[in-house]
């Protein structure tokens, strides 16, 4: 081979030459280009884990080195690929997170009415990204907080406003407004657990530890959390997390329990309460009712009760927990029951008394009563005398002049007959004076009888005076009348009258007039008083009528 190159060959060498170049050239740019592309990956990288961060930084220098270390490359590169896999391995915990807290979620037996909101925050954790993950754990930790303490929220408020007086609404916000300060204090932690969260990678351990501490835990179940957060904090085993979870999600149930037991146990006590506040105003009510005399006793009761309920209203608004509620309702109970105790005591007093004044006064009133029917039987007896004609027993002048005033009303409402007799014996002075005062007595009682034997039920007969009678006949007309006297007088005619063993001749005569329409009583006395007259200028021992 010649040592000197055809021009062919030469010209096939530059070819070559310039070929090459191009080529040297390219992949100079690729690899300014893999280079460019690789600083702004480690750029954007930048941030997604704090292990990988000064990895990247110590690559992204190195790539803007005018002379690259090979070796030291390669060891940003291991460091890189060491921090990635441990961040994949990091993802795979994060998506356990989401996987324990839904499992967290399905274990616990929630409240009908956090179960949307535990069902919506379930859904989100499912398709939650990582920067998510601290929100939606925050948001469990507050439901099971909120469902585990109802007493804490609008329930109790509700509960409370039952019981409260309505009038009270303004006290009752006072008690809702401190409740919110309470909720508002209970954001700012769970701002400030999201603030730490956001900061801290999350592990299950971090996880299941910051959901005991948020758990607010009664003694009874604090040792049990205890136990759990220790063994937690000395590290889980895989197949150990999956039972932790039970773990706590049975001591939420528990919780929740406990927390319901409580509410149960207030809500009685509250209903006692109410029951004993409802028969208090019932008693005050019957007590009104029973006895007038005590209203004002009862308003001072009343009065009382209302200033107890006042104060008892500001204890249990002032009061910080259940056991100090119920401590001050029960003192306010005893108070009050003092007072119902004192009012009845007094009540009891004044009640025997007033049984007492009503038992004198009911015997006072029997007394009364009795006197009064005695005084009244007595007044009719007397009564019943003054009518009466002391000698002969039968009506006088003054019960003729009451039943004359009767008579002549109804005669005059109805206008049936009305005939009056008037009677005198004849020649009775003769016999006073020939067989004494006394025998004239006995002639005036024995004629007296006659009359009253010979008349009607219906029919008066009264001694006028002296030896003189006056008769009614009711619904009798004159000539009826005239009959009547006529079989009077023969009855008197035909009566022997004797005096020591003398016949003695006693007759009687009569004058009869009726009512008619326009008389006054005086009119048809008058006028039968005229028929006597003609009765004793006929002779005596007749009888005649009016002459109209
Ligand atoms: N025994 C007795 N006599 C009385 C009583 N009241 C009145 N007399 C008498 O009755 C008598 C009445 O007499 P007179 O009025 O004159 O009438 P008379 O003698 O009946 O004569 P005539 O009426 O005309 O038939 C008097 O002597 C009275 O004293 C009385 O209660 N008892």
């Amino acid at each position: 081979m010649s040592e000197k190159s055809s021009p062919k060959t030469t010209a096939r060498w530059r070819q070559q030459f310039i070929e090459l170049s191009h080529e040297l050239e390219q992949q100079k740019t690729y690899e300014q280009l893999l280079e460019r592309g690789l600083s702004r990956l480690a750029l954007a990288a930048n941030g997604m884990d704090v292990c990988l961060d000064p990895h990247l930084d110590s690559l992204r220098k190195n790539l803007r080195a005018s002379i690259r270390d090979k070796a030291e490359v390669e060891h940003i590169l291991t460091e890189i690929e060491s921090a990635i896999t441990a961040m994949d391995a990091k993802k795979a915990s994060k998506s356990n997170i989401v996987q324990l807290l839904i499992a967290l979620i399905d274990k616990v037996s929630w409240p009908k009415s956090k179960k949307k909101q535990f069902d919506k925050v379930r859904k989100r954790a499912e398709k939650s990204s990582d920067t998510q993950l601290s929100e939606i754990l925050d948001e469990v930790a507050r439901l099971i907080e909120e469902s585990i303490t109802p007493q804490k929220g609008k329930e109790r408020n509700r509960f409370f406003s039952q019981f409260l007086p309505l009038k009270q609404t303004k006290s009752s916000h006072s008690l809702i407004e401190k409740e919110m300060v309470e909720l508002d204090s209970d954001e700012s932690d769970t701002t400030e657990f999201i603030r730490q969260s956001q900061t801290d990678d999350f592990t299950p351990q971090i996880l299941l530890t910051e959901l005991l501490e948020r758990l607010s835990l009664p003694t009874e179940l604090s040792s049990k959390a205890s136990e759990l957060r220790l063994k937690i904090h000395n590290g889980l085993k895989t197949e150990e997390v999956t039972e932790t979870i039970s773990s706590i999600a049975n001591l939420v149930s528990e919780l929740s329990s406990s927390a319901m037991a409580e509410k149960k146990e207030y809500e009685k006590f509250l209903r006692d309460l109410t029951k004993k506040i409802t028969s208090l105003d019932k008693h005050l009510y019957e007590v009104v009712q029973e006895d007038l005399s005590a209203f004002e006793q009862r308003h001072k009761l009343a009065g009382d009760v209302e200033q107890t309920m006042v104060e008892l209203r500001t204890d249990v608004e002032g009061a910080v927990d259940f056991v100090e509620i119920k401590s001050v309702l029960s003192q306010r109970l005893d108070h009050l029951n003092e007072q119902i105790t004192n009012y009845q005591q007094a009540d009891n007093t004044r009640f025997t008394e007033s049984q007492k004044q009503i038992e004198a006064l009911t015997l006072r009133l029997h007394v009364m009563e009795s006197e009064a029917n005695e005084l009244r039987l007595a007044t009719s007896k007397a009564r019943a005398l003054a009518m009466k004609d002391p000698l002969t027993g039968i009506w006088n002048r003054q019960a003729l002049t009451e039943v004359l005033q009767t008579e002549y009303s109804r005669w005059a409402r109805y206008q049936k007959p009305l005939t009056m007799v008037v009677w005198d014996v004849d020649y009775f002075k003769a016999v006073n004076d020939k067989f004494g005062h006394s025998a004239g007595d006995v002639v005036l009682k024995t004629i007296a009888r006659i009359f009253k034997d010979s008349t009607r039920q219906a029919d008066f007969i009264a001694r006028f005076g002296g030896e003189e009678f006056v008769g009614l006949f009711p619904e009798i007309s004159l000539e009826q009348g005239l009959e009547m006297a006529n079989k009077v007088r023969l009855t008197i005619e035909n009566t022997q009258f004797q005096h020591n063993g003398i016949s003695v001749p006693i007759t009687a005569s009569a004058g009869l007039a009726t009512f008619e329409k326009g008389d006054t009583i005086e009119d048809v006395f008058t006028r039968a008083d005229k028929a006597l007259y003609e009765a004793k200028g006929q002779g005596r021992n007749n009888c005649q009528i009016e002459r109209k």
